[in-house]
């Protein structure tokens, strides 16, 4: 039989694998990361070139030819390609749906791979002839030599300034055509910001960077050691041992906000690319490309950025490593830290790891060697770290508690910001029948319904669901609803009513949803009236407000109760961000801490000890009780309208791999219910499975993922593979 010449593609469509198709005989192959038209179906879909064979399992007769090429320079070099097919495999994701995830929807869709030049105004400069003409060449057109003279002193000018000047266009464009004077690209703005001098935590930090070969460095600095210099100092030494080496910076979701961008434009200029999930699809494939050629040296995004193509790449830093918005929920269940390491090692590139509160992850692989550690235990304003108090809470319903307020009013009368967090919007969470004891419940979720007062509505925080407020209760119809618990909202109102000369400003997802609200808000706080600012997890990460110097932080017991084996992990690392707001001025900081749990020996332990040896006694307990990251797990999650087939298909599957587990000595552990197991009305339940080793697990999930591809499912039934799953519910 003659060879056959076919080529592999990688398609948008929901399956773990390649698909074959005959390329044209004679037409030499195109480069790997191309895209090309093929039919599949009934349907034409765009696809990406993953390589050339001669052979296929496929029938010849069934093979289709392509139908074209689009590409002439392929959309992802073999670099990134490679990146985006190892983490298809390792998270057991369609390919399909990590090249989603990768490339940008415009490439998706078949747009050609430029950018687009903006539709801002021209710029104008002279040409060599232009720069070099005598001076007396135009003395017949007196206008044309004044704007020649005006554009050599100023080398080169917007449109607007030259009109501005009372230059014609005529004039311009007579320049033009006798080729002394070009349109030219817009030059990037030239930093405003100078390097701060480095203490001698942060010099030692930024002298034990190597930027010749792979290593990750664990940046672990307490919150305030201007962690952040360090980034910019290194991107700036980097880019002196080899000139236009780009470096890519990841931030968290939130972190991303117009005063992190503006950090980096002051001490670089334009040479930055912006990728976040605000721009549009013109935007975005604009950064990409200015990404790929070289022109940003910064590329500064959100986890997908990870992503970016770069033609010298030559750093990766990851800001708030332990963010749970690095790893991805749904879809391609990927970690951007993760995949970080493998795409810097790949590249033989740093990368830097930025915490005050890093992973256990981190903390394990530094423990190892496998990552080094570079330490910042001081504060940038050479402040001692704030002081931490826990008061008990039993008595005081929630609310704000005595000693709380009286704090709260001291710091606000000395001239200082008070900052109360609590992770929950709303006005309360639960409202209750005080007849009865019925609680309003979600009708498509195990969930309560909480109540808000702006606009006032019931709202389930995890379908969406939204209906009007009761005025009775729907079990005895006594009209005694009560409100349980705080919200944002309702801690708002009450500090409203309590210190009345002072403004109260509420930071949530509810009141920063318009474009511009959280910039404004930012902009007060930073004005440095004292005021009280009241939010969620919003106000936790990485800001900094310099007049804050008391932080109360409401109810952490939800975290030491919870029944993900991270909680205690999450609230450790939360109250260590909240509190690292406080006293990051001139004056050291205070912090309150509302327990109903005050001995709690881990909270004791973080509040006495620090992160770091509440982070160990962690790590022990994981060690022993052989979790993450001593043994690598995955969930399988199934959810369906009816009730029961999650679990029967998860059996099933449990059943079918119960030699193959025992071969690898892969632990299969349920089918349980998920920690919320009805959710938006389908019913959810989860399969763990826990190794020794993650090749044992690499090898068990890859027969798992065809078994499951295969396996006859209900029709409504959703099923998913994630991988270090984050989220255990
Ligand atoms: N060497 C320095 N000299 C003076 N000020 C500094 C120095 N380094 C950093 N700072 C200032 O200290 C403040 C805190 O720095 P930064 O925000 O980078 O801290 P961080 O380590 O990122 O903290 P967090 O983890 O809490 O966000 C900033 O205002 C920064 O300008
Ligand atoms: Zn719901």
């Amino acid at each position: 039989m003659t060879p056959l010449n076919l080529v592999q593609i990688a398609l948008p469509v929901p399956l773990r694998r390649v698909f074959d198709y005959l390329w044209p005989a004679d037409s030499p192959h195109c480069p790997a990361g191309s895209r090309v038209e093929v039919p599949f179906g009934n349907r034409t879909l765009i696809g990406i070139v993953v390589s050339f064979s001669d052979q296929s399992d496929t029938p010849r007769e069934k093979l289709k030819p392509i139908k074209q090429v689009i590409d002439r320079t392929p959309v992802l070099n073999d670099e990134l390609l490679g990146l985006i097919i190892w983490a298809a495999n390792y998270y057991q994701s369609p390919i399909g749906e990590a090249l989603q995830t990768a490339l940008p929807v415009l490439l998706r869709q078949g747009a050609p791979l430029q950018a687009q030049t903006s539709t801002s105004e021209q710029w104008w400069q002279l040409t060599t002839e232009g720069l070099g003409l005598p001076d007396n060449a135009l003395r017949k057109a007196p206008q044309q030599a004044l704007l020649l003279a005006h554009l050599r002193a100023n080398k080169c000018c917007p449109w607007s300034k030259l009109k501005e000047a009372g230059y014609a266009r005529d004039t311009l464009l007579r320049l033009r055509g006798k080729g002394l004077a070009v349109e030219a690209q817009e030059p990037p703005p030239a930093p405003t910001e100078r390097p701060l001098v480095l203490n001698s935590e942060q010099q030692a930090a930024l002298d034990a960077i190597s930027y010749k070969h792979y290593q990750t460095y664990l940046l672990n600095g307490a919150t305030g050691s201007g962690k952040t210099e360090v980034y910019l100092q290194a991107i700036a030494q980097l880019q002196q041992q080899r000139a236009g080496a780009q470096t890519l910076v990841l931030v968290p979701e939130i972190g991303l906000t117009p005063q992190t961008i503006g950090r980096f434009k002051k001490r670089f200029g334009g040479t930055l690319a912006v990728l976040h999930s605000g721009l549009n699809d013109r935007e975005r494939l604009n950064s990409w490309v200015r990404a790929a050629t070289g022109e940003a040296q910064i590329i500064v995004g959100t986890r997908s950025a990870l992503f970016t193509p770069m033609i010298t790449p030559g750093l990766i830093i990851i800001d708030e490593e332990h963010d749970t918005s690095f790893k991805q929920q749904d879809g391609f269940r990927y970690s951007a830290r993760d995949l970080a390491c493998v795409r810097a090692k790949s590249l033989n590139i740093p990368l830097i790891l930025g915490s005050a509160t890093p992973a256990l992850e981190s903390l394990h692989n530094a423990k190892m060697g496998r990552f080094q550690t570079l330490p910042l235990q001081q504060r940038a304003n050479r402040q001692a770290a704030p002081l931490i108090e826990v008061i008990d809470t039993v008595e005081h319903n929630q609310g704000l508690a005595i000693p709380s307020l009286q704090a709260i009013k001291r710091h606000l009368h000395q001239g200082n910001q008070v900052l109360v967090f609590l992770n929950r919007r709303g006005y309360a969470p639960t409202l209750k029948c005080r007849d009865c004891g019925t609680v309003v419940c979600c009708p498509n979720c195990d969930a309560r319904l909480t109540l808000h007062h702006t606009p006032k509505h019931l709202h389930c925080h995890h379908c969406d669901f939204q209906r009007g407020v009761l005025r009775s209760c729907e079990s005895c119809h006594g009209r005694n609803l009560e409100p349980i618990g705080q919200g944002t909202e309702r801690s708002e109102e009450a500090l409203a009513k309590r210190f009345a000369e002072f403004p109260v400003w509420r930071i949530d997802r509810d009141s920063t949803r318009n474009k511009g609200a959280l910039e404004s808000l930012f902009n007060r706080i930073n004005s440095g009236e004292p005021c009280i600012l009241v939010g969620t997890q919003m106000l936790a990460k990485g800001h900094h407000f310099p007049k804050v110097t008391l932080a109360v932080i409401l109810d952490v017991d939800g975290g030491l109760l919870s029944a993900d084996f991270r909680g205690p992990e999450r609230l450790g690392q939360l109250i260590t961000q909240v509190a690292g707001r406080s006293g990051r001025g001139e004056r050291r900081g205070e912090v309150i801490l509302q327990s109903q749990n005050r001995d709690h020996p881990l909270l004791q332990q973080l509040i006495h000890q620090g992160y770091g040896a509440f982070a160990d006694a962690l790590l022990s307990e994981r060690e022993i009780t052989q979790m993450p990251p001593y043994a690598p797990i995955a969930l399988i999650r199934a959810d369906a309208l009816n009730a029961d087939s999650p679990r029967h298909f998860l059996t099933e599957l449990k059943h079918q791999l119960s030699a193959l587990a025992e071969q690898h000595q892969v632990q299969m552990l349920g089918p349980m219910p998920a920690l919320m197991e009805k959710k938006g009305q389908r019913y959810r339940h989860q399969l763990q499975l826990k190794a020794h080793t993650r090749h044992a697990l690499q090898t068990f999930l890859a027969t798992l993922s065809m078994r499951l591809e295969a396996n006859k499912a209900p029709r409504d039934l959703r099923w998913s593979i994630d991988v270090d799953p984050q989220d255990m519910g």
